[in-house]
């Protein structure tokens, strides 16, 4: 990139612009890096697990700050900058140095000789004219900077091995981003910044030279020649935290390990001391003198602590935003900036064009040696397999991957577009290139998105649940099933005492119009929806960790907010926020009196929910669950096809998994215990006890969410109509049925009854939460004090399969936990009828299904390895079995 001729500047500013060239040489210090430069050694540039702690700390200084700690490892990447390097002739027109002078006047108000300051202007005598060199980075800083940039050579990709780091290091990627910042744009901030440094430089010089106390009238011109504009690559570690739905990059510096990037806030941290000096503030100042107390509570305090949250909370994405528009603004002027264009891309684009070489080279040689170790020679890597010149036209070799597809077309695109050439000739060269490249592009995206598809998303080839008659029956019968507990179960009997009479009437009579009319509930569908609603909100504005889920089939890793917990506390103290708003508990009483249109909403909302996520999932990028491309729509339909729908980042499954299903089967027994309460004036014991189980069950499930990131249903299982039934409503729905009858049958048991069952909860759980937590802390940290104990087998897909302690009783002895407990929430509702025994049979089926099927996929991914294990550890579920 090279400016021939002179640029003008001219500055007209009210301070000095005199001093002779060889001090003002003398001043700056820099050293120009040119494009042919070395930079840094590659070896030194690595993804050191101590930038961690540097991140850590970066984010948790201070009360207010997030603390953020799971980014994953870092990306080392390679920031791209301009550096700009021009001599600079800079002649002083013209200035006015003033001196104060100390004046005593008579003032005759005070009729007193006063002390009076005045300015002495003269005119700088000299036209001084001098001549330099500058160079500068195109973020505007000098010295050390320029020094550590490093020049583009395609080796930058090749990260030495590493053998000492962990494998999660080794296995770090080293990228090159993009540039997004023109080169003329770079020339622009220089240009303005030359003005600025020099101005200065210079008012201090005039100071001193002339013992000035002001300077004004100042006319320099500035003329800037043999600009040239050098791509540079400055080394960082990136860690990327995703902060609500969007990338925030936080930047370690690779040489002096400064850190720099958005930081995040604790907004609840922000609204509880913007909360409590409000409440000072108003109690000291008597409130805000409008509506009384509650006036002070709500404009004083709420809305205030409402408002700075918010803030909090956003300010990262304000500012990020903020930034794309200053960039947008660059981008924008750098277009009227035609001066500078051509000449100065030409040379990025050869940078670019080198990276693009350098990978084209590399997978060629990965797929040589991919094709050698699998012996096939049936695909061919040179251009003979490129006969319409696709892969020629866009510069790629025909294994290049959909990204470096697109980022060819982006580089060519840009610089063959034709709005760029003035010269008609060159004009209508530029259209038939662009025409070119842009039908290569349309051809090989859609071939690579049908290629990968074919790869990543295999067809489905053996059925589960008795294939498509099996997922028929699940998408009628069980729905049936919900509605037959819930509008055949009532006060009189569970089932109810007419259907004991003369079940013939009952059935013949419950399949009419009138009883599916009265399943439509407007009011009840208003209150499910409002309840899902608030749930979505909570888990786009609470605050939690952001963890990495396991890798995907794409070699994807997507991250999930463990918000949780957070919203179901939330959810609780919100609600009876409202109620203590209200003044009585009478609006819980909707849930028993409206239950059964609360039933067929939720029904509803399951199969209208399931059908969009099975539309969804035909969109050309979707990932889908190995299991659920049969092609067959209700056996897919029905075992969800798509295995990780997302909107933005907000991740449906993840959301589904732990949020309806689970903080409202609790709001619904609360609304049921309030209901027994306000019939008998007291809760039962057996109430209560059922309350506590079902409570500390799911409060164990969402303190652990991150558990749940491993289990089949995150990893392996699709999202359609049995997930989202599930958790939308069978869970909600059908593990209430303890509490419900027990509104309906209040009993109380004896103090050995309430012994027993809290004896086999508590058994139960210790199995069901030390298995698992002993998978979960094994799996994290094998060498961990806790279980480096344990014997294992090591498998040769690297996984390493527990073989003592828990899990050398059985291959799923956390089953036996979760069924001991189901039964022991049974047991609190007596003997009287089998219904409330419903859970723990269905549970147990569940569970003996769920084994089947995780051993068929533990099979299908260990093979021999799997057979070893199960050769040592024998029994399923039961231990010794
Ligand atoms: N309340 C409810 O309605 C329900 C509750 N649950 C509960 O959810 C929990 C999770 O269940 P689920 O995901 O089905 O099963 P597990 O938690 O048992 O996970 C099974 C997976 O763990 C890994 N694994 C198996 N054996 C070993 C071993 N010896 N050492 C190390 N890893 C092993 C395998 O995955 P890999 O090797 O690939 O990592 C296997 O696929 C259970 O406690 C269950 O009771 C489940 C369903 C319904
Ligand atoms: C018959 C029918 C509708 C089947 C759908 C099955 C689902 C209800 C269950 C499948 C796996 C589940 C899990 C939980 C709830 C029930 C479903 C969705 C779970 C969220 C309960 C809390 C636990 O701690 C858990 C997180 C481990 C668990 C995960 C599996």
């Amino acid at each position: 990139m090279y400016f021939g001729g002179l640029i003008r500047l001219s500055s007209s500013k009210s301070c000095c612009w005199y001093y002779p060239s060889k001090q003002l040489h003398e001043r700056i210090t820099y050293r120009f890096l040119s494009t042919k430069s070395k930079g840094p050694s590659r070896e030194k540039v690595r993804a050191i697990p101590f930038t961690q702690h540097i991140f850590e700390d970066y984010h948790g200084n201070g009360f207010f700050s997030a603390r953020v700690t799971h980014a994953g490892p870092p990306q080392e990447i390679f920031l791209p900058f301009w550096i700009v390097s021009c001599r600079v002739h800079a002649r002083l027109v013209q200035a006015q140095v003033g001196h104060s002078i100390m004046r005593n006047v008579y003032n005759p108000t005070t009729k007193r000789n006063e002390v009076r300051y005045d300015t002495q202007w003269t005119w700088v005598p000299e036209q001084y004219r001098w001549t330099h060199e500058r160079g500068l980075v195109n973020s505007i800083r000098s010295g050390q900077c320029l020094e550590q940039a490093t020049a583009f050579t395609p080796e930058l990709f090749d990260r030495p091995p590493y053998s000492d780091m962990d494998a999660e290091y080794r296995n770090v990627n080293r990228t090159v981003d993009p540039y997004n910042l023109y080169p003329a744009t770079a020339v622009r901030f220089a240009k303005s910044y030359i003005m600025s440094t020099e101005e200065d430089y210079a008012d201090t010089y005039l100071r001193k030279v002339y013992a000035a106390d002001q300077t004004r009238f100042v006319k320099i011109e500035i003329e800037l020649e043999d600009i040239k504009c050098a791509p540079v690559y400055y080394p960082a570690y990136v860690y990327t935290i995703n902060y609500l739905g969007r990338n925030l990059r936080t930047f370690v510096n690779g040489f002096d390990l400064h850190v720099g990037g958005i930081r995040t806030y604790n907004w609840s941290r922000v609204a509880i001391v913007s909360a409590g000096s409000m409440a000072m503030v108003m109690t000291m100042t008597g409130g805000v003198g409008w509506g009384g107390m509650s006036g002070s509570f709500w404009i004083g305090i709420v809305l205030p602590t409402v408002m700075t949250s918010m803030l909090a909370m956003y300010f990262p994405l304000i500012s990020l935003k903020f930034r794309d528009w200053k960039r947008q603004q660059e981008i924008h002027s750098a277009d009227k900036d035609q001066h500078f264009w051509d000449s100065d891309w030409v040379g990025a684009y050869d940078a670019y064009e080198d990276q693009q070489r350098y990978r084209t080279w590399k997978s060629e040689n990965q797929y040589q040696q991919q094709s050698q170790s699998w012996g096939s020679s049936s695909r061919t890597t040179d251009m003979d397999s490129d006969p319409q010149g696709y892969y020629r036209a866009l510069g790629v070799s025909p294994n290049a991957t959909k990204a470096d597809i697109q980022s060819a077309f982006r580089g060519l695109a840009m610089k063959k577009h034709p709005d760029r050439y003035s010269d008609p000739e060159e004009k209508k060269k530029a259209t038939v290139q662009f025409q070119k490249i842009s039908a290569a592009y349309s051809v090989l995206r859609d071939l690579r998105i049908m290629a990968s598809n074919d790869e990543l998303n295999p067809k489905t080839t053996e059925y589960e649940f008795l294939g498509p008659v099996g997922a028929f029956l699940f998408v009628t019968v069980l729905p049936l099933l919900v509605l037959f507990f819930s509008v055949c179960c009532n006060a009189t009997g569970y089932p109810s005492q007419s259907m004991f009479e003369d079940y013939k009437t009952y059935f013949s009579e419950l399949f009419t119009i009138e009883v599916a009319k009265s399943l439509i509930d407007p009011l009840a569908m208003l209150v499910y929806l409002a309840f899902i609603l608030i749930l979505v909100i909570y888990s786009f504005v609470l605050n939690g960790d952001v963890v990495p889920g396991t890798k995907l089939r794409n070699g994807k890793v997507l991250k999930y907010r463990m918000n949780g917990f957070r919203t179901f506390h939330n959810v609780f103290a919100f609600g009876g926020f409202l109620l203590y708003q209200y003044g009585s508990y009478e609006p819980l009483l909707f849930v028993y009196n409206h239950w059964v249109g609360l039933v067929a909403s939720s029904i509803l909302f399951s199969y209208i929910i399931s059908l969009y996520l099975y539309l969804r999932s035909f969109r050309s990028d979707a990932l889908l669950a190995l299991g659920g491309n049969s092609g067959n729509p209700i056996y897919d339909y029905m075992i969800g096809r798509e295995l990780n729908p997302r909107i933005g980042d907000f991740d449906i499954k993840f959301f589904t998994e732990l949020r309806p299903g689970l903080i409202g089967w609790i709001v619904l027994n609360v609304c049921f215990a309030v209901k027994q309460y306000s019939d008998l004036e007291r809760v039962t014991n057996s109430m209560a006890l059922v309350l506590f189980f079902h409570t500390f069950y799911v409060v164990d499930a969402l303190w652990n969410e991150e558990a749940c990131l491993t289990t089949m249903d995150i990893t392996t299982d699709g999202l359609g109509f049995m997930l989202g039934f599930g958790l939308y409503t069978w869970v909600p729905m059908l593990y209430t049925l303890q509490a419900r009858y027990l509104v309906d049958f209040p009993r109380d048991m004896s103090y050995v009854e309430l012994g027993l069952v809290l004896g086999l909860n508590f058994l139960g759980y210790f199995i069901f939460r030390s298995a698992n937590s002993q998978k979960n802390a094994f799996r994290n940290n094998p060498d961990s004090e806790s279980v480096k104990h344990l014997k294992y087998l090591k498998t040769e897909r690297g996984t390493k399969l527990i073989i003592s302690s828990w899990w050398g009783m059985s291959r799923h002895i956390n089953y036996l936990g979760d069924w001991l407990m189901a039964l022991s929430w049974c047991l609190p509702c007596g003997f009287g009828s089998v219904v409330p025994y419903f859970y723990a049979i269905y549970f147990g089926i569940l569970l003996i299904h769920r084994e089947r099927r995780d051993d068929h996929q533990c099979r299908i991914k260990y093979g021999k390895d799997w057979d070893k294990y199960c050769s040592i550890v024998k029994s399923r579920i039961i231990p010794g079995k």
